[in-house]
């Protein structure tokens, strides 16, 4: 297969994959699991011509037509799925002189969704990386314009003149002052405690300012910097303001407190605001600062950070750089993906806010293939891939851009901050290739899963790096609606990119290969999930009320293939989860999820999408909350109880779904009793869907807390239900 895979174990080899054992047992299910649906196929197109049901024939056969699509394209990505292991511990015999540089960038948007201490936290973590320090950068830039921002940046500068020679001198392993200091698995140093000391000033310096919410003389400790703060003028608003690039660390000139080495450099950036021009999210920020630190430090290899995901592991980058400097894979080489990883998730998972099979097992399917996608967050890039494919380079307008570009200057010279300003600027872009072929790509607000596919789409490769110890980790939402709200953003980016002229059904295929573009298939269409959602979750039920079958009869051999595919692509399902470490809870709330998200997430972007098209309403980045400052919220969260909490017409459909499937399960029940009707499959359905609904009956029902499904969804819920059942009616008898 690909060239960069088959090479395998050699002395002083840095890598290596295996593909995993399951392939074959995959493969040749997926042959009868193909069968099973043709069958299926045939059955539904044979009672569409014979039988007189034809509304429900076909919307039983659109809702098996979308199954059968998903299906294919997780098989798609079951087809050659591998592991890899690399060896950093040969890596780091090498001269150091050969080391590569680093530039890290860290995109952070609102201080109050994204607390201040969160970013310095992440920072930090990079900063410290085990590496020789002067050879990193790590810019951080601010889409919310905000002073609170930049002054929790100058104290992360002074604090990490004291942390990072604490850490490499202690080989600290976590590098995130608030992960060391809250954990309780260590005893204390003198040192250790002096350094606390000072991060909890720091912490409470910061806070404080943020709770002021505005800067003040007196908490500018630093003159150098005194000034940068009357930027921030009467005029100056997050959607209108001027550029500012403010150096706070400088590896020329600063060194660390015990005077060993030479400190990173940490550059705040951010870029100029205006109400009249498109500023494309943070695919803009990411852009931005690749022009800003190619003017500035220009480094080969890249790392992009959310702001919440701090860096886990001081080893990752040389990890990384085993697979970005192997001379064998290296100049087709664009990308170097980490999974997405969080902490603070519960036990069993209940919002399913691990994304197992988003973040590893699509990562693991993809890259057996050209590579895993891009999610946003720790990714090491190769610099080149942003200017055209391997074998076509693309000129940026100025020479200064160049990936190969060498810095001659200081980053402090007046030269090259008046050019690092010009780049910042809202119209440096116009009448560029910026964002359509170079850089990140603008388009969709999914700017991560577009990139990563429009890269493999010009033929670049990339690698799927998942280390025992998690090399980043980042936050999770506690809320439901917070969920499904994030969800339905990444679903409305998802639509912008499956109905776009580079949909990979089409120009993916053809640009990637049949497996690789169905594979890519698999999230774009998300949303299409929700049409088999809904119509199981409705149609069989409301024929149960009225005594019609719409599945067959248990003593119908085409009983056993429903059965043999409901369960088989099931079971297929838990396998992945459960061979790629998951917990059999987890599994069963992973899918419950996937119900839920059909109908509401799913089910909302496309209605979102509709309008947008209609031009009725444009699309935006709604930032989603980092703070847990609700102490009940979290309280339930730690208790697996399931949070609904706000008045939101998004859980509407869900309620009126979950109502629906009891009445129909209730009345099925007391038929078979009474009347020994025999709708199997319809009964088994409906229990399938109330056993999911439990936590939903619970809150409808039971509770009192702030968490419950709030009174008018509720209320609404039984309304509707009651037009469906009108509606049952007319269409079923
Ligand atoms: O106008 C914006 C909007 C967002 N961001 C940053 O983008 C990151 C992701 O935003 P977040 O609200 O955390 O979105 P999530 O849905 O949690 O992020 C996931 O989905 C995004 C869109 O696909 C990816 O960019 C992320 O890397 C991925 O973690 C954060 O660091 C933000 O500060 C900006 O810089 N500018
Ligand atoms: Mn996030």
């Amino acid at each position: 297969m690909e060239s960069h895979i088959k090479h395998s174990v050699g002395g002083t080899t840095l890598h290596t994959y295996h593909p995993c054992r399951r392939i074959v047992p995959y493969r040749v299910y997926a042959v009868i699991h193909t069968c099973g649906i043709v069958a299926l196929m045939y059955h539904h197109v044979h009672s569409l011509l014979t039988a007189d049901k034809t509304l429900i024939t076909s919307l039983l056969l659109l809702a098996d037509v979308v199954l059968a699509f998903m299906w294919a394209t997780s098989t798609a990505l079951r087809f050659h799925p591998v592991h890899r292991s690399e060896y950093p511990e040969r890596y780091v015999d090498k001269p150091e002189e050969d080391f590569p540089k680093l530039d890290v960038f860290i995109c952070t948007a609102d201080p109050y969704k994204e607390p201040p201490m969160m970013v310095v936290n992440t920072a930090l973590s990079v900063m410290a990386y085990d590496y020789p320090s002067d050879k990193i950068s790590v810019y951080v830039s601010d889409d919310g314009g905000s002073s609170l921002t930049l002054f929790a940046l100058l104290e992360a500068a002074k604090f990490s003149k004291h942390w990072l020679p604490f850490c490499k001198k202690n080989n600290i392993q976590d590098r995130s002052p608030q992960v060391y200091f809250s954990s309780t698995s260590h005893s204390w140093s003198d040192e250790a405690q002096k350094l606390k000391v000072m991060y909890t000033d720091m912490k409470n310096r910061v806070e404080h300012v943020l709770d002021s919410g505005k800067v003040k003389a007196e908490f500018i400790t630093c003159d150098q910097f005194r000034g940068i703060f009357d930027l921030w003028t009467d005029k100056f608003t997050r959607h209108d303001h001027p550029t500012i690039i403010q150096v706070l660390q400088n590896r020329e000139t600063d060194m660390d407190n015990t005077n060993t080495f030479m400190m990173p450099n940490l550059i705040y950036v951010s870029r100029e605001k205006s109400k009249v021009s498109p500023h494309q999210f943070k695919a803009g920020a990411l852009n931005t600062l690749l022009r800003v630190s190619a003017v500035f430090t220009n480094a080969p290899v890249i790392l992009t950070q959310d702001c919440d995901m701090y860096s886990n592991d001081p080893g990752t980058l040389v990890r990384a750089l085993c697979y970005l400097t192997d001379p064998k894979i290296k100049s087709g080489l664009g990308y170097v993906q980490f999974p997405q990883r969080f902490q603070g998730i519960n036990k069993n998972d209940i919002y399913a806010g691990e994304y197992k099979r988003n973040f590893e097992c699509m990562g693991i399917g993809l890259d057996g293939l050209r590579g895993p996608n891009y999610v946003g967050t720790g990714c090491f890039f190769n610099r080149r891939v942003f200017f055209g494919p391997p074998s076509n380079f693309i000129l940026p307008e100025i020479d200064e851009l160049r990936p190969n570009q060498i810095i001659a200057k200081c980053i402090t010279d007046q030269d090259v901050l008046a050019l690092a300003h010009k780049v910042a600027g809202f119209i440096y872009e116009h009448n560029t290739n910026w964002g359509s072929k170079i850089g990140f790509r603008y388009g969709s607000l999914v700017e991560d899963y577009y990139t990563g596919y429009k890269l493999h789409c010009e033929g670049w490769r990339s690698v799927f790096c998942r280390p025992k110890r998690a090399a980043f980790y980042g936050d999770i939402s506690r809320s439901l609606i917070d969920v499904v709200n994030q969800q339905k953003r990444w679903c409305l980016g998802l639509l912008e990119m499956a109905f776009s002229r580079y949909s990979p059904i089409t120009y993916g295929i053809k640009s990637v290969g049949l497996l690789m573009g169905v594979g890519y298939c698999q999230n774009p269409f998300w949303a299409f999930w929700s049409i088999p959602i809904i119509v199981y979750g409705v149609l069989p039920q409301l024929a149960l009320l009225y005594g019609v079958s719409v599945f067959p009869k248990a003593s119908s051999p085409w009983f056993w293939l429903y059965m043999f595919l409901f369960f088989g692509a099931y079971a297929q399902d838990l396998l992945d989860f459960v061979l790629e470490g998951g917990s059999y809870r987890r599994w069963w709330n992973d899918q419950r999820m996937w119900l839920i998200r059909g109908l509401t997430s799913y089910l909302f972007s496309f209605i979102d999408f509709t309008l947008k098209i209609l031009n009725l309403s444009t699309l935006g980045f709604n930032i989603t909350s980092k703070t847990n400052d609700d102490e009940e919220q979290s309280k339930r969260y730690e208790q697996e109880i399931f949070d609904f909490g706000s008045s939101s017409s998004m859980f509407l459909p869900m309620t009126t779904v979950a109502i629906v499937n009891l009445v129909a399960l209730v009345w099925g029940l007391y038929d078979l009793l009474v009347w020994r009707e025999r709708l199997v499959l319809e009964l088994m359905l409906a229990s399938f869907a109330v056993v999911n609904c439990l936590p939903i009956y619970e809150a409808i029902l039971l509770r009192t807390d702030g968490g419950k499904l709030p009174k008018n969804v509720c209320f609404l819920g039984v309304i509707l239900t009651f037009v469906l059942i009108v509606l049952g009616y007319v269409v079923i008898k």
